[in-house]
């Protein structure tokens, strides 16, 4: 059943403002929302209605997907938010809250089912929680859920209490767990292809894929989040989140159906079969780095650093770049490497699964050379790719590559928040991060902030502008593999400059 009250902690903020009006807006243009809807916005500021709804608008227009061009449309979307001032350590501010979210229930004729989105700091949330339970805000006739942000801890230990503490006043069953990475469109398809496609089941093993490449590179540098990113860095922010849910989500030989509790259940067991990193292991199993000064799409930008806020000391990872093995019958023997970066050469999230080369070891020729490659384009163009070998072109640079279904860009493909907190309305968990996964994903984590705290692994530099250090490199290199793209990337970047946007260039995915 859907929920009723959407109340917004930390409404004045730049999440919501960014991602959280736009999402709830797309939806609403794609009749999404429930019919009878209420948004309750709190921060401590002290604004009004007006003063709230006036920057929602200039939310739609800066950061919507598609236009907030319909006069009409967004009045009506700006008549369901109402602001309150709380600030979460006053326990007045509560009962006030209450008081409002009982008046709009009465007024719209609501069933009083509330979703509570903690968009603020995590060092909030247990105060939040404590408070929702004591004020009698969670004690409703209909149902809670909590949908929360991450970071989700910051180790393993910490994020055990954590959950401790919100487990006293939400069961696991109401807390939403935000990954956007599990709300990107791609990435809820990846085990619908899986299940639909006899071919991909059949070669979905390690009887034919030679290794997997996940990579989530991004041209942002630390951007205005110097105070958070260098105590979190590229492991915390990215790597124990984002891109352990991707392999997950790949992984995971997930059921027919969308049972959000087998999802979980086949998340789950990839985690636990994921080959435990040794700390000893760490320094040759994980390259860290740090971005120097370098070019980005042609302007020059400054290393790391020298970034504002950032100390000259700093010890910080913006590069993360590992090699993972799943102990199961589908996965034994096979590589899986995933980086990911700051200040790389292009924003480019994709999975690639590197076949094996029947041809070569069957017919002994030299033009069997090339494997076969299944591409997800994740974001921020979306799109599924195979790369054949084609006759009469086997002497080629490379392959063919074949658009599989379509080839959408950005402002076409919903954002993930949209499909996340559609589902949070619904109370469909299925792309939500459980317990579960995220301590079996510290757990595995652990090793490697130990050893980057005791300094046991060399921090490379990479300058801005590049695919990372030398060492992410030589990471496959020593299995006899390579990032795929790379050097189609570099490619096609010196075509553009000089010009040249034939052959190396047009083989580069976009
Ligand atoms: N911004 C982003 O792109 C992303 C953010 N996140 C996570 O989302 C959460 C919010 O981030 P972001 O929006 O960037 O943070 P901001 O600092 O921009 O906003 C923080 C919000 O918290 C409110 N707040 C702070 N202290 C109090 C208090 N004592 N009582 C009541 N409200 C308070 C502020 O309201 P006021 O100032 O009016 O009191 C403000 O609305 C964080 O957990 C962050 O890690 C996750 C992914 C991406
Ligand atoms: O969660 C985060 O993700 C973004 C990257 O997200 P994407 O959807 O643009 O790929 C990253 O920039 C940020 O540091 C991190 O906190």
């Amino acid at each position: 059943m859907d929920a009723n009250t959407f109340v917004l902690f930390g409404a004045t903020g730049d999440l919501a403002k960014r991602k959280i009006y736009p999402a709830l807006f797309n939806l609403f243009l794609d009749g999404k929302l429930p019919e009878v809807f209420s948004v309750i916005g709190l921060g401590r500021r002290e604004w009004s209605d007006e003063t709230f709804k006036a920057n929602i608008e200039r939310s739609l227009h800066s950061f919507s997907r598609r236009e907030a061009s319909d006069a009409e449309a967004v009045t009506k979307f700006l008549s369901f938010f109402r602001y309150h001032v709380l600030d979460v350590d006053r326990k007045e501010d509560y009962q006030s809250l209450l008081k409002l979210i009982e008046e709009r229930e009465q007024a719209l004729g609501a069933e009083p089912n509330r979703l509570f989105y903690l968009s603020v700091g995590p060092e909030l949330f247990e105060t939040i929680a404590n408070h929702i339970q004591d004020s009698g805000l969670g004690d409703t006739k209909g149902w809670k859920r909590l949908v929360i942000e991450k970071p989700f801890g910051r180790d393993l230990q910490s994020a055990r209490d954590f959950n401790a503490q919100l487990s006293k006043a939400f069961t696991e069953d109401e807390i939403f767990r935000i990954d956007h990475y599990l709300g990107k469109p791609m990435v809820q398809k990846l085990h619908l292809l899986q299940q639909t496609n006899p071919v991909l089941q059949a070669s979905w093993n390690n009887r034919y894929i030679a290794n997997v490449q996940i990579t989530a590179s991004e041209t942002v540098g630390v951007e205005e989040r110097a105070g958070y990113y260098d105590h979190s860095g590229a492991l915390r922010d990215m790597f124990q989140n984002h891109m352990l849910q991707l392999l997950m989500m790949l992984a995971a030989h997930l059921p027919k159906g969308d049972d959000s509790e087998q999802v979980r259940s086949k998340k789950k067991h990839v985690m636990q079969s994921l080959e435990p990193l040794l700390r000893q292991d760490v320094a040759t199993q994980v390259v860290r780095g740090q971005y120097t000064s370098g070019t980005i799409q042609g302007k020059p930008v400054v290393g790391y650093k020298d970034e504002a806020g950032i100390p000259q000391e700093s010890q910080n990872d913006t590069f993360i770049a590992a090699k993972l093995q799943i102990e199961d019958d589908f996965w034994r023997g096979i590589p899986i490497y995933i980086r990911t970066g700051k200040r790389m050469k292009e924003k480019a999230t994709r999975i690639v699964i590197e076949f094996r080369e029947p041809v070569k070891q069957v017919s002994n020729t030299n033009n069997g050379g090339k494997p076969n490659l299944l591409v997800f384009e994740i974001s921020p163009n979306e799109g599924i790719y195979l790369r054949l070998n084609t006759e009469g072109e086997a002497q080629q640079q490379d392959l063919t590559k074949v658009l599989i279904g379509s080839h959408k860009s950005g402002s076409e493909v919903p954002e993930a928040y949209e499909n996340l907190i559609y589902d949070a309305l619904r109370g469909d968990s299925s792309f939500f991060a459980h317990w579960d996964e995220v301590e079996l994903s510290w757990k595995w984590v652990q090793p490697i902030l130990d050893a980057y705290a005791a300094n046991e692994v060399p921090l490379y530099p990479y300058p801005a502008g590049s695919f990372g250090p030398q060492a992410a490199h030589d990471l496959l290199a020593k299995d006899g593999f390579e990032w795929w793209f790379d050097r189609e990337s570099e490619a096609a970047t010196s075509a553009k400059n000089t010009g040249n946007t034939s052959s190396q260039a047009s083989l580069s995915i976009k």
